[in-house]
C-alpha cells in the first residue's frame, strides 16, 4: 500500500520488513502486509544451516531439502512481495578451504533457488573479508551473467563496523583502491566488488544504517550509486516524549534524501518500543487456536509504530512542483543534443521552448534595458530602433522584444530571420494574427547569407545549447554581425561554458549499454539526478558578440585542474585504524601515520552555461547562478570511457578542445590526472555539430 499516497518518488514509496527465517513465511508475509509493509526481506535458507558442499559428501548420502518448499507462497507472492536474503555465514574467500568450498556451493545454490522463485532481488551479505572478496565477486559476476532479471543487492554498512576497521585486508583493487587503510571505508568494499563485476547494472546496494552515521561526504557518495534500499534497524530509533520511536535529525534528513531519490526503506529487528495501548475491549483480537497468528499479530502491532514513523518522514517531504513532475521522466535520461542549424526543429520542440516563460521574460528585460540605454527619452518618438531576431523560430523572441518596446516606450522595427521554412509559416501567420503588420518583416533565410536591407541596432538571438556554444551560436552570430551597426548590441553579449567532474553510475552505464566507443565520445543532454559533483565548476570557453577581431577563430582549448572536493566532503584526514579499534597506529612506507579519506569514482563531466544577455541580465543553467524557474536547458554530460578512482583532495586534470572543420564543429576531451584516458572523439569521429 505504500508509505503514502504520493506517487512522486518512485520506489521510495515502498517499504519492506526484514524478517527472520524461523517465522512462518505465510503468516509473516500476511502480517507484514497488514502492518503496511509492501514486501518482506526473508532468508532463503535458515541462516545457521551451514551445509557441506555436495562435492564433499560421500556418494549416495541422503540430503534433506535445504530449505522450505516454494509451494508455501504463490509465484506472484514470491516475485512481488519477497526479497531473498543470502546466508550470512557464507565466506567464499575464507582462509579455511572447507568453509570457502562450502560457501561457494551454498551461494550458488541459494542464488539458483532465488532465481527459481523469480524473486525480484536478493540481498547479499557484505563481503566478509573487506577488499579481499575476489572469489565472492567471481560467483556474483557469474550469476549476474546468467540470471534473467533478478537483481543482486549488496548489503553495505553506512559506517564501518569496528571489526572491519581493524581488518587488514589489502585493496589492490581494480578500482584503484590500494592500502589496507581503505578497508575501514565500506564504500571501498562496494567499489571493489562493482569493478570486479564490471559495473553490472543489476548489482545494487542496500545501505545498512547504524546509530551513528558517517560524515556528510561519505553519505553523499551514495547519491551517484545504485542505491536500492536503506536498512533501518529498530535499535537505532530513539524514544520521543510520548514514548514513540523517532530518529535523530541526521537520520531523518538522510532518509528524506533517500526517499527523494527513489530509494526504498527496509525495517529490520524486533520492536523495541511498546505500541500504544489498544483500545479497551480489543484484547480478544487474538483468536483461539492460532499461536503463530497471535505472535505475528502482536509483532505486527508492535512494528506498526515504526511503519507509521517512516510514513510520516515520507509524507513530510516537500511537494514536488508541477515543473519537477514534468521533468521526472527525463531524470538521468540521455538525450542527443539538438542540432538546430543542421536540422529543422519540429513544432513540438518549439512548443516546449515556448512554455518557458522565464526565458522570454529575461530576454524581454534585456531588450528593455538595452532600448532605454540606446534611445534617450527625448528621442523616444523620433527614433526607431532596428531590431533583428536571428533564428526567430515561431516568434517568441519577436513577441518579447515588442513587449519590451511597449514597456520602454521606444519605437521598434523588427526583422525576424529564420532558416526553418516550417517555422516561417508560423511567423507569417503571426504577422496577421498578432497584429505585427508594419512592424515585423519575416525573412526566410540563413542569417549567415542574408543580405540585410539595413543595419541593425540590436541583434537578438537564442542559439544556445546546454554547453553554451555547442549549437554553434558563435559561428551563426559571426556570420550575422555583418548587418549589425558598429555600435550595435548583440543580445546575448557573451556566454561561458562550465564543467565539473561528477560521479554517476547510472549515466555511465546507460552510455555503456550502447556497447560501442561512439557513445562514450558523445555529449548528452541530461536532467542530472542520481549524481554527485566532485568539485566546484570551472569556466571553460567564453564567446563575446559582436566579435570584432581581425580574424575570427572559434577553436579553443583548455586544461582544467579540479581538486576532488565534493560538497559535504569534510576534507579532514581520519586516522586509520580508528583510535577506538585499540590497534596501534599503522604506518605507510614513508612512515607517516596512515589516513583514510573517502574516495570517489569519476564517471565523466557535467557541463553548463551562463549567458550575459545584456549588462547584468543573465540567462544561466550554471548551478550557482541558475535562472530561477527556467527549464529550457538540462545540463550536458561528457562521459569518460573508463571511470576513474579519485581520493578526496586528489587532483583531476581534464583537457577540452573545441575544434572546427569546414563543415562541422566538435569537442575532444581527455583526462590526464590521476590517470591518462584516451583522447575522446578525435577528429569528431563519433560526435560533431554540423555547420
Ligand atoms: C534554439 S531555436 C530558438 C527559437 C526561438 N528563438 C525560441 O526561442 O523559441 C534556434 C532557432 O534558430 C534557427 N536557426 C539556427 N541557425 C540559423 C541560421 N544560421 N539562420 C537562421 N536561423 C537559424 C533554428 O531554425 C531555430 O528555429
Amino acid at each position: 500500500m505504500g508509505l503514502g499516497k504520493r506517487t512522486d518518488f518512485g520506489d521510495a514509496k515502498y517499504a519492506g520488513l526484514d524478517v527472520p527465517f524461523s517465522c512462518d513465511i505465510v503468516q509473516t508475509l500476511e502480517s507484514a502486509l497488514q502492518c503496511g509493509f509492501d514486501f518482506v526481506m526473508a532468508p532463503l535458507v535458515h541462516p545457521r544451516y551451514r551445509r557441506p558442499a555436495p562435492s564433499a559428501l560421500p556418494r549416495g548420502t541422503f540430503q534433506p531439502p535445504f530449505t522450505r518448499s516454494d509451494l508455501l507462497l504463490t509465484s506472484g507472492q514470491w516475485s512481488g512481495q519477497v526479497v531473498g536474503k543470502v546466508s550470512p555465514w557464507i565466506d567464499c574467500d575464507s582462509a579455511s578451504p572447507a568453509l570457502a568450498r562450502d560457501s561457494r556451493a551454498a551461494l550458488q545454490q541459494e542464488l539458483a533457488w532465488a532465481a527459481h522463485l523469480s524473486l525480484q532481488a536478493v540481498a547479499l551479505p557484505p563481503p566478509p573479508q573487506p577488499l579481499a572478496a575476489a572469489n565472492y565477486a567471481r560467483l556474483l559476476n557469474q550469476a549476474l551473467g546468467s540470471l534473467a532479471s533478478m537483481a543482486l543487492w549488496l548489503r553495505i554498512p553506512a559506517a564501518a563496523p569496528a571489526a572491519a576497521a581493524g581488518s587488514d585486508g589489502d585493496a589492490g583493487g581494480l578500482g584503484g583502491s590500494s592500502g589496507s587503510s581503505l578497508a575501514g571505508d565500506p564504500w571501498e568494499w562496494w567499489n571493489q566488488l562493482r569493478f570486479l563485476c564490471h559495473h553490472n547494472t543489476r548489482l545494487g546496494v542496500v545501505l545498512e544504517l547504524g546509530a551513528d552515521l558517517p560524515s556528510e561526504g561519505s553519505l553523499l557518495r551514495w547519491r551517484g550509486e545504485p542505491l536500492k534500499a536503506v536498512l533501518v534497524p529498530t535499535s537505532i530509533f530513539q524514544t520521543n516524549k510520548r514514548g514513540y520511536p523517532a530518529l535523530s535529525k541526521r537520520h531523518q534528513e538522510f532518509l528524506g534524501e533517500c526517499f527523494r531519490r527513489g530509494v526504498q526503506v527496509v525495517l529490520s529487528g524486533a520492536a523495541q518500543h511498546a505500541p500504544p495501548a489498544p483500545p479497551a475491549g480489543n484484547a480478544a483480537a487474538v483468536g483461539p487456536g492460532g499461536e503463530v497468528a497471535a505472535a505475528a499479530a502482536v509483532q505486527q502491532d508492535s512494528l506498526r509504530v515504526y511503519w507509521e514513523y517512516l510514513s510520516y518522514i515520507f509524507r513530510k517531504i516537500e511537494a514536488t512542483s508541477e515543473q519537477e513532475m514534468v521533468e521526472m521522466g527525463y531524470r538521468d535520461y540521455l538525450q542527443s543534443p539538438l542540432q538546430p542549424l543542421q536540422d529543422n526543429l519540429e513544432s513540438q520542440t518549439y512548443e516546449t521552448f515556448e512554455r518557458d516563460g522565464m526565458k522570454y521574460s529575461t530576454y524581454e528585460e534585456a531588450v528593455y534595458r538595452c532600448l532605454l540605454d540606446r534611445v534617450p527619452e527625448e528621442e523616444a518618438e523620433s527614433r526607431t530602433t532596428v531590431l533583428m531576431v536571428v533564428g526567430a523560430g515561431r516568434g517568441p523572441l519577436v513577441a518579447a522584444s515588442l513587449r519590451a518596446s511597449v514597456r520602454a516606450r521606444r519605437k521598434l522595427r523588427v526583422f525576424a530571420v529564420e532558416k526553418n521554412p516550417n517555422a516561417v509559416v508560423t511567423l507569417q501567420n503571426r504577422v496577421v494574427a498578432d497584429g505585427w503588420q508594419g512592424t515585423v518583416t519575416i525573412v526566410p533565410a540563413d542569417m549567415r547569407e542574408w543580405e540585410a536591407p539595413e543595419q541593425a541596432d540590436i541583434l537578438v538571438s537564442e542559439l544556445l545549447g546546454s554547453f553554451g556554444d555547442n549549437e554553434l551560436s558563435p559561428e551563426c552570430l559571426d556570420g550575422a554581425q555583418r548587418f549589425l551597426r558598429p555600435d550595435g548590441v548583440s543580445i546575448p553579449q557573451a556566454y561561458t561554458s562550465y564543467l565539473q567532474p561528477i560521479t554517476s553510475h547510472k549515466l555511465w552505464n546507460d552510455v555503456r549499454a550502447y556497447d560501442d566507443v561512439e557513445h562514450f565520445e558523445t555529449a548528452f543532454v541530461v536532467k542530472l539526478f542520481k549524481f554527485c559533483p566532485l568539485a566546484p565548476t570551472q569556466e571553460v570557453f567564453t564567446f563575446e558578440h559582436p566579435n570584432r577581431s581581425h580574424s575570427i577563430d572559434n577553436t579553443r582549448s583548455i586544461r582544467l585542474q579540479f581538486d576532488c572536493t565534493p560538497p559535504g566532503g569534510t576534507g579532514k584526514l581520519r586516522p586509520w585504524p580508528p583510535a577506538s579499534s585499540g590497534l596501534p597506529a599503522a604506518t605507510c612506507r614513508c612512515c607517516r601515520p596512515l589516513v583514510c579519506l573517502p574516495s570517489w569514482l569519476c564517471h565523466g563531466f557535467a557541463g553548463y552555461f551562463d549567458a550575459r544577455l545584456y549588462k547584468d541580465v543573465h540567462l544561466s543553467i550554471h548551478p550557482p547562478t541558475h535562472t530561477p524557474n527556467m527549464f529550457s536547458w538540462f545540463p550536458i554530460y561528457f562521459p569518460v570511457r573508463t571511470p576513474f578512482y579519485v581520493p578526496q583532495g586528489a587532483r583531476m586534470e581534464v583537457h577540452m578542445w573545441r575544434c572546427a572543420g569546414q563543415h562541422k564543429v566538435w569537442y575532444e576531451w581527455a583526462v590526464t590526472q590521476p590517470l591518462a584516458s584516451p583522447i575522446h572523439n578525435p577528429g569528431g569521429r563519433s560526435y560533431h555539430v554540423g555547420l
